[in-house]
């Protein structure tokens, strides 16, 4: 009996230490070439800053060449010399753009590459917020345009330009949203599409166990006071307003940055920055069909989601809606 407990002290003692030096040989970002949709501003620029101060190479796409520019001076800013900022200005919300975008990143000229992208991160997406009855179906095209299909064409086109080099440590990294694993009032546009890129990255997780190390990431940031945000709160109904509210104002680009690198950093699969989306997140696939982040803390962290998150279904998101249109029928499109 005593010999066993000094054998499982010994282990303890050994395994311990050995956690923590497998922990601190973790993936960094420095010295590789990184790729970002909808690295001109918000989220994406943010992260172009990030890495090139970790010592990143960086190129940056969107559509806008102006704006692509500008956001060029202000990563080089971050940079130290030899480090290489660049900008590819396309729209990847069609195959052959992202395709286009990918190969201009990776220097092809005449079938020769001269460097691939190391991680490809998919930050380009916008929501137009609206009562579903006052949206037409150019919003629901657009949604599809501008959310999904730039995810998926650029997970495709990287998919294969990781593969066809045979980059086998290759990292793709899509971006969701809290709506990705919950739909509220006034989002009809966006959040089906914010799920469907949930899919997409659960799917390509399975199938990238085809391919050695390739691995794929998503992340759900809640609010961020990006550009973006400034657009979409043009349109967004006041009951969409007085839901988000309640989630404590939002987070800066550059925060959501830190945490979303630090999720990949540490080969997070399904990565949040706040509390209420790691609640929806356990929530929603704390079951064991997709891998989680710690198992114990998960299935603890599930049963306070279990709680909590219904209470806020009903007594703050549902209430409130119905309190709404009791209030001010007149702004309900089909009421009074
Ligand atoms: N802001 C928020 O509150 C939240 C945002 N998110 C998501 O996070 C991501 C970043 O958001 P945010 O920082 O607000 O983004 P912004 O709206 O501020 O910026 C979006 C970026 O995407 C680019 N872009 C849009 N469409 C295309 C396209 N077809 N091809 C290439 N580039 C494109 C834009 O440039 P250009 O127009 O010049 O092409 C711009 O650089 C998005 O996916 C968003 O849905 C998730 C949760 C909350
Ligand atoms: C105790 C548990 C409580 C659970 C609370 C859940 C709260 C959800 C509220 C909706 C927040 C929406 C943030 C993302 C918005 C977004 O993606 C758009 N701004 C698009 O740009």
């Amino acid at each position: 009996m005593m010999k066993e407990s000094i054998w499982i002290a010994t282990a303890f003692v050994l395994v311990i230490p050995l956690l923590f030096v497998m922990r601190s040989t973790k993936w960094s970002v420095k010295g590789k070439h990184v790729f970002i949709t909808g690295g001109s501003q918000g989220l994406g620029l943010a992260l172009a800053e990030l890495v090139v101060s970790k010592g990143a190479d960086v190129t940056i796409c969107s559509r806008s060449q102006a704006k692509l520019e500008s956001a060029v001076e202000e990563i080089k800013k971050f940079a130290e010399s030899g480090q290489k900022v660049a900008y590819v200005a396309a729209d990847v919300s069609t195959f052959e753009g992202a395709r286009k975008a990918l190969e201009l990143a990776s220097g092809q000229d005449q079938g020769k590459v001269a460097r691939v992208p190391d991680v490809v991160f998919c930050c380009a997406g916008a929501s137009k917020p609206g009562y579903f009855l006052e949206q037409d179906e150019s919003h629901f095209t657009e949604g599809i345009k501008t959310i999904y299909m730039t995810a998926l064409s650029t997970a495709h086109a990287a998919t294969q330009l990781f593969v066809a080099n045979k980059k086998w440590d290759g990292k793709l990294v899509l971006t969701g949203s809290t709506l990705s694993f919950v739909g509220i009032v006034g989002y009809a546009q966006y959040a089906p599409m914010k799920w469907a890129i949930r899919g997409l990255a659960e799917t390509l997780r399975s199938e990238f166990l085809l391919y050695k190390g390739l691995s794929v990431h998503a992340y759900f940031p809640g609010t961020i006071l990006s550009p973006g945000f400034i657009e979409e709160e043009k349109t967004k109904p006041k009951v969409t307003q007085s839901i988000e509210d309640g989630e404590k104002g939002g987070q800066m680009p550059m925060q959501c940055a830190k945490k979303l690198l630090k999720g990949v950093e540490n080969d997070v699969f399904l990565i949040t920055s706040d509390f209420d989306t790691e609640l929806l997140r356990v929530a929603t696939s704390a079951g064991g069909a997709c891998p989680g982040n710690n198992f114990v803390v998960d299935r603890i962290k599930s049963i306070i989601a279990l709680i909590g998150v219904t209470f806020w279904r009903i007594f703050t998101a549902d209430a409130s809606i119905r309190k709404f249109a009791k209030q001010s029928p007149d702004q309900v499109p089909g009421l009074q």
